[in-house]
């Protein structure tokens, strides 16, 4: 049985008003009191003349391990809407229409200026799709989004048949509605959002703005530990699920968007989709506070992969490979000796992209990289600490040094060759031009050839 967690460890500036159920991948329950049947989910009549409606996160007969639902009880059914109409994609002015066979795949380091903020839209209108890989429709792959809102979503709601939402803020409070209860949701925190599971964004702190993760295929799972042992990283019990919370109305119209294939849907129903009295099962939204992960580093000497900075991992069907891993580089201290400490000259068969929720990353000094920017190294494109990096750290006292404070850097990493959308490479004009050139070709020469005669 899950305890409510009081104490976050992040200091965050907006309080947090609801209450939670803690764990990963737990099985909870949900109710006011009665709503729940007792030993068995499908009564001939559900408790409190409640409709019975069950949501499958994985097939039926997925293994145990895997296997993912929760059965709600409702006031009414979610299938009680009328037919859903594409929208105009014109009024619907993101990008999040851009097939996958519109990406554009490139060897090219990337990186993007800090994206704007928009007041214009709310949450369904602020979401543009920057990258991805795979398609929605075969399970495979994933989609990279940066979103970017100033307005409430009305009587509406969303959800998404393309795949799990990994939602990051760099900026503002998302306050989030979901038919398994309320969420609050502020820079430093980090949600996920079911595939299915219908909401509605809310802004109590003005405009908002961060990265998301749809993961095509599969679901979230914590890493596992392997030597490290039981505990560490991000620890099972510092997830935090929603309460059953539902909004008793006679008759109500409500606007359903559907993200399908990549195209925005919406219909019409008559009554709320926020009225599912109880709950029960392990398919369920959660959040996590990024400053709760227990990071793991070296105490003697080389840079460790940064998979010890896994907080959650979307594997595919080939152990150790994801589909998309979400790492942190969160304040730490650093204490290897004779050691280059920031990240090595990399290329890498996955693929990196990367962005910032604040402060500084200890790669890149040059200042290119800024909270709310983003960058891409993908598949064998050559990367590594700037030239500023470099020099700095190549001549650094290595003396224990605390790096980060105050930031959070992250890494969507796929093993897929990620392409870049036509938003993401020319409409949002975000793109340096020359991030090469900063970075990269003012590296000197310092090769001592010993052979060589003066
Ligand atoms: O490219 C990056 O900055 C991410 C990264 C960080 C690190 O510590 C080691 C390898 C790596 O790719
Ligand atoms: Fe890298």
């Amino acid at each position: 049985m899950s305890t409510y967690l009081t104490m976050p460890v992040t200091n965050f500036k907006y309080p947090d008003p609801y209450k939670y159920q803690t764990g990963f991948d737990s099985h909870h329950d949900e109710a006011i009191e009665g709503a729940l049947p007792v030993g068995q989910n499908s009564p001939q009549k559900a408790p409190y003349g409640l409709y019975t409606e069950k949501l499958s996160g994985t097939a039926f007969t997925a293994p145990r391990r895997e296997n993912k639902q929760t059965w709600v009880y409702r006031i009414l059914p979610a299938a009680a809407h009328e037919n859903f109409i594409a929208e105009d994609v014109d009024s619907y002015h993101t990008s999040m229409t851009t097939e996958t066979h519109k990406l554009h795949h490139i060897p090219n380091q990337l990186r993007w200026n800090p994206f704007d903020l928009d007041e214009k839209v709310d949450w369904v209108h602020g979401l543009h799709l920057i990258a991805g890989s795979g398609d929605p429709t075969l399970k495979q792959g994933l989609g990279i989004l940066m979103y970017a809102a100033g307005k409430d979503m009305g009587k509406e709601a969303f959800y998404s048949a393309d795949g799990d939402f990994l939602i990051v803020p760099q900026h503002g409070v998302l306050d989030i509605q979901t038919e398994l209860g309320r969420i609050i949701l502020r820079p430093n925190e980090i949600c996920v959002i079911p595939r299915g599971v219908r909401y509605r964004v809310t802004l109590p702190d003005g405009p908002v703005r961060g990265y998301i993760c749809e993961l095509y295929q599969g679901h979230y799972e914590l890493p596992e530990l392997g030597p490290i042992g039981s505990n560490g990283l991000a620890n099972a019990r510092d997830f935090q699920a929603p309460v059953a919370d539902f909004d008793d109305e006679e008759e109500s119209e409500y606007k359903l968007y559907s993200k399908f294939n990549n195209t925005l849907f919406a219909a019409r129903q008559n009554h709320t989709p926020f009225d599912v009295v109880a709950w029960h099962g392990n398919y369920y939204p959660y959040k996590y506070d990024l400053g709760r992960f227990n990071t793991i580093g070296s105490i003697s000497f080389d840079h460790p992969d940064p998979s010890i900075f896994t907080v959650l991992t979307g594997p595919s069907d080939h152990v150790g490979t994801a589909i998309a891993d979400f790492v942190i580089f969160p304040p730490r201290w650093l204490v290897a000796e004779g050691t280059f400490r920031p990240p090595w000259y990399h290329r890498n068969t996955m693929s990196e992209f990367m962005g910032l929720i604040a402060g500084d990353y200890d790669a890149k000094v040059g200042g290119g990289f800024q909270p709310a920017g983003a960058s891409l190294h993908n598949v064998m494109s050559a990367h590594g600490p700037d030239s500023g990096a470099f020099e700095g750290a190549s001549n650094a006292e290595l003396k224990p040094a605390k790096v980060g404070d105050g930031s959070m850097a992250f890494m969507f990493e796929s093993s897929l060759m990620v392409g870049v959308s036509e938003w993401g490479l020319k409409q949002c004009q975000k793109v340096q031009p020359e991030y090469n050139q900063h970075s990269w070709t003012p590296l000197k020469r310092h090769f001592v050839n010993p052979n060589k005669k003066a």
